[in-house]
């Protein structure tokens, strides 16, 4: 038997308020117990997911970040391919063979052959085989139970404020920076296009929102444009492009990370070029007396 461990099971899309309380709680079994705390995060293939799924919330690269950035040791993916047909009890002692001494779960948690790996059978068997169990109830938000699909909802409608409190911490984005058409410079408005990559994840409502990134290691705020930008010419792809206030310089090949803050407008066709400058200076506008206004509340 290897070292001994807590472990928490989850898919932990997101690893919003509610995954985060079940993180606390194995940290907390952990410091008890003695012992390195881990998270074992399920992955789905896509035919799991309903036939529009949006898309999960974040990279599995990310999910892994964030785990970690809560202070749980480690964090394991299962493809759930590899164990939907294990009898739940072969697969609990399958871990406590490999060292489990505590186990955490979400009230609704189920594993195994045909779900029956509920928290009635974890509390049994957590007698039987003498493993500590805590079973976390759904944390809710105005009545509703917080889960990655709401959240999911809300970044499709553009709500990003309740997503990112939903959350714990600000929805980002991330990916290089490409070159595209320089057409932004002409305009007075240079935008870092982002690619995110392949795999697939939500896109946000699309539209104009408040962000803010690191970039070097200085903090800057931006306007990021969601979408296919139907004024100049209709892109076939999503586009996800920003415009950094105070910035100037190459962000070309740069790899970024932008939260986004607040939803400003949906992205409009504009008659012409200079109805569209005049919307961004606009945007420009609201976005640097909303950032003052922030920085005045933080003393
Ligand atoms: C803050 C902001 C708001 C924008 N809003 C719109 C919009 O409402 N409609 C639109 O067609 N394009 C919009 N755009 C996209 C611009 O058309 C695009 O950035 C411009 O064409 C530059 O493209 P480039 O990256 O190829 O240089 C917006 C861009 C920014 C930065
Ligand atoms: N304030 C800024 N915000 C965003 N990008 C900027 C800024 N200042 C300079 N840049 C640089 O300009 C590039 C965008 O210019 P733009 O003319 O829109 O070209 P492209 O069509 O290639 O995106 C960015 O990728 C970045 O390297």
């Amino acid at each position: 038997m290897g070292k001994k461990f807590t472990v928490c099971i989850g898919n932990f899309d997101g690893v919003h308020l509610g995954h985060r309380k079940i993180m606390s709680e194995t940290l907390k079994l952990s410091r008890k117990l003695n012992v390195c705390s881990t998270a074992l995060s399920i992955m789905y293939p896509w035919g799991y997911y309903f036939p529009n799924f949006p898309g999960l919330i974040y990279t599995i690269a990310k999910r892994v970040e964030l785990i970690l950035s809560l202070g749980i040791k480690n964090v394991v993916t299962v493809d759930i391919e590899e164990i939907k047909d294990i009898e739940p009890e072969e697969y609990i002692l399958a871990l406590i063979n490999q060292g489990m001494v505590g186990l955490v779960v979400g009230e609704d948690f189920t594993f195994g052959k045909g779900a029956r790996g509920n928290t009635e059978l974890l509390r049994e068997l957590s007698r039987k085989l003498k493993f500590e169990l805590v079973i976390v109830p759904h944390l809710k938000r105005d009545g509703r139970k917080i889960s990655s699909s709401w959240i999911r909802e809300l970044l499709a409608q553009g709500k990003i404020e309740l997503a990112n409190e939903l959350l714990g911490s600000p929805y980002t984005i991330s990916g290089k920076v490409y070159q595209d058409n320089r057409l932004g410079t002409k305009l007075g408005f240079p935008t870092a296009n982002i690619s995110r990559g392949i795999e697939k994840v939500v896109t946000p409502r699309s539209g104009v929102y408040i962000v803010k990134s690191i970039i070097g290691s200085r903090l800057y705020y931006g306007l990021l444009n969601i979408g296919f930008r139907p004024t100049v010419n209709f892109s076939k792809e999503i586009k996800y492009e920003v415009y950094f206030l105070d910035f100037s310089g190459d962000l070309y090949g740069k790899r970024l990370e932008i939260e986004l803050l607040k939803f400003l407008r949906p992205e409009l066709k504009f008659a012409s070029i200079d109805e569209l400058v005049h919307a961004i200076r606009r945007d420009e506008r609201i976005a640097r007396k909303w950032v003052s206004k922030l920085d005045s509340q933080v003393v």
